[in-house]
C-alpha cells in the first residue's frame, strides 16, 4: 500500500536530514527532489538548454556528488522558476511517490503541487541565520571555501526566488504540520517529525 510523506521547507532547514531519517525508520524509499533541479542546473552551467536537460534527466544523474555545491544550488533555483522545466519533472516525482511500500519526498512543492493527496505533510523551517550556520559548517567540513556571510546571502537569495516565483512557489500546504528546527538538535527534529507521521498513520487505522 502506498503511503506518501511530503516534506517541504526552505534551503538548509533540515528537511533532507529529517526525510532520510523517516525513510530509514519506516522502511520507505526517499527522494530528494532538489537533486532533480540541481542536475538540470548543473547541465545549464555547462551550456545545456534547461528544458532539454530536464526532459533527458535520468535517475543515475542524481548520484553526482558535484550537485552539492553552492553554485549548483543557485543554478537549480534559477531553472526552478521555469514552468516547462517543472512540468517535465512531475511524472518522475509522482511515480516515485505512489510506489508500494511508502515514500518520503522532500522539496519545495511536494505537499502543494506534486502530492497534494500525500497522507502526511511536514513543513520544516528554521531562521535564515541558523540555516546559514548549519550549511556553512557542512560546506567547510567538506573542504569548500566560503564565508558565513556568503552562505547567508545564498540562503536568502534562494528563499526569495523559491517563495516569490509564479510556478509552484515554496509555501506550506494547508494541512501540513509545521516543525521549526531553529532551537532543535537533529534528534529532536527527527522525533518531532516521526511523531507527526505516526499520528497520521494512526488516524488512518
Ligand atoms: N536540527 C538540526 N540541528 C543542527 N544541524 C542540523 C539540523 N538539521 C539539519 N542540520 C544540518 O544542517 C545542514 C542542512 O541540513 P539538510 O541538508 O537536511 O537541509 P535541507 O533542508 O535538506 O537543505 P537543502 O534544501 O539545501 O538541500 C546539514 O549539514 C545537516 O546535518
Ligand atoms: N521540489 C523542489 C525542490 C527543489 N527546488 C529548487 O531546487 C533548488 C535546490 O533544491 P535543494 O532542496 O537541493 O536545496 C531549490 O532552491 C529550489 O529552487 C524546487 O523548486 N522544487
Amino acid at each position: 500500500m502506498a503511503f506518501t510523506i511530503a516534506v517541504d521547507g526552505p534551503a538548509a532547514s533540515g528537511k533532507g536530514t529529517i526525510s532520510k531519517a523517516l525513510a530509514r525508520q519506516l522502511g520507505y524509499a526517499h527522494l530528494d527532489t532538489g537533486l532533480l533541479y540541481r542536475a538540470v542546473g548543473r547541465q545549464v552551467l555547462d551550456g545545456a538548454d534547461p528544458l532539454a536537460a530536464a526532459q533527458a534527466l535520468t535517475a543515475e544523474a542524481l548520484d553526482d556528488p558535484s550537485l552539492r555545491t553552492p553554485e549548483v544550488a543557485q543554478a537549480a533555483s534559477k531553472v526552478a522558476v521555469l514552468g516547462d522545466v517543472r512540468a517535465a519533472l512531475v511524472d518522475f516525482q509522482r511515480a516515485f511517490a505512489r510506489r508500494d511500500g511508502g515514500a518520503v519526498l522532500d522539496g519545495r512543492d511536494i505537499g502543494t503541487v506534486i502530492c497534494p493527496e500525500a497522507e502526511a505533510k511536514l513543513y520544516v523551517i528554521a531562521s535564515a541565520e541558523v540555516r546559514a550556520e548549519r550549511r556553512f559548517k557542512e560546506l567547510t567540513g567538506k573542504g569548500i571555501e566560503t564565508t558565513l556571510e556568503t552562505v547567508l546571502a545564498d540562503v536568502r537569495a534562494r528563499d526569495e526566488r523559491d517563495m516569490g516565483r509564479a510556478e509552484a512557489p515554496l509555501k506550506p500546504a494547508e494541512d501540513a504540520v509545521h516543525i521549526d528546527t531553529t532551537a532543535m538538535d537533529i534528534e529532536a527534529a527527527i522525533a518531532a517529525a516521526l511523531g507527526a507521521v505516526r499520528a497520521r498513520q494512526e488516524a488512518r487505522t
